[in-house]
């Protein structure tokens, strides 16, 4: 039988994209001494690995028969987090504009979100035995993948907020203008939302924080004191 450790405890941080998930969950996992798991990227390296591959990202069915070929390991080290599959580093390749704009078809394939589910709760599960307990973020963590998590955050913020985030990332980089930005975003969270299968939706339980007025280190304040308040109503 599993045991999990008394004090370990499991947030499940969900929204859009920009919403700032992942600098949220990173930061409030080192405060606190958690694991971090970003769920986002093992899409993405799934997605990666159609594309080197040959695979064709806009038929389901090329995706679903290929989709247990690639082994994807996920480090869970906040201040290190890594992503490989089939052993090669793949944090840098599963950024780019291509993967992006294919991620969204690949991870609505029902196969694809069978195995990945797995292997979130498989990592969840580990944390929680051997950890004091992980942040995971995502899209349908709260409401799939870990439906018995502790502490359920929602993120949100206006697609201006958003997309203004993101072209300072892009600054001197790609150059991508505002509009195009806002545009692409909205086109992503659509289809994230619109699938059939365990959709971008904010669970039932989970406490939703609007980011768009707020600073970063605001944000990280606010779910941390949340994690906490949690953590002591347990005792
Ligand atoms: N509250 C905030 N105020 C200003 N900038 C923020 C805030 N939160 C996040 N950011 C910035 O916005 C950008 C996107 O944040 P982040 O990558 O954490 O979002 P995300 O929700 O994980 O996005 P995605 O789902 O696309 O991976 C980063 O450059 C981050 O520093
Ligand atoms: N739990 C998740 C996490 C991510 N996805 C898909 C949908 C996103 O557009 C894509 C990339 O995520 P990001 O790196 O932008 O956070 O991955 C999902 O379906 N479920």
């Amino acid at each position: 039988m599993e045991t999990v450790a008394p004090s370990a405890v499991i947030v499940a941080i969900d929204g859009p994209s920009g919403t700032g998930k992942s600098s949220t969950s990173k930061a409030v996992a080192a405060k606190l001494g958690l694991r971090y798991l970003d769920t986002g990227a093992q899409y993405r390296a799934i997605t990666w690995w159609m594309i080197t591959n040959g695979v064709d990202t806009d038929d389901p069915q090329a995706v679903a028969i290929a989709a247990g070929k690639p082994t994807i390991v996920s480090g869970t080290d906040p201040a290190a987090p890594t992503i490989t599959v089939d052993g090669l580093d793949a944090a840098g390749p599963i950024r780019t504009q291509e993967v992006t704009s294919r991620v969204s078809a690949v991870s609505a394939v029902p196969e694809v979100r069978t195995l990945i589910t797995d292997l979130q709760r498989s990592i969840a599960a580990e944390a929680a035995q051997e950890a004091e307990g992980i942040v995971v973020e995502g899209r349908d963590i709260g409401t799939t993948v870990l439906p018995d998590a502790d502490l359920k955050i929602f993120l949100t913020a206006s697609a201006e907020a958003r997309a203004a985030r993101r072209s300072g990332e892009l600054r001197g980089k790609e150059a991508a203008d505002l509009a195009a930005t806002k545009e692409a975003l909205i086109k992503r969270d659509a289809a994230d939302s619109g699938r059939k299968t365990s959709p971008l939706a904010k669970a039932d339980d989970a406490v939703e924080v609007d980011t768009t007025e707020l600073t970063l280190d605001r944000v990280i304040e606010c779910v941390v004191t949340l994690v906490e308040e949690k953590r002591a109503g347990r005792k």
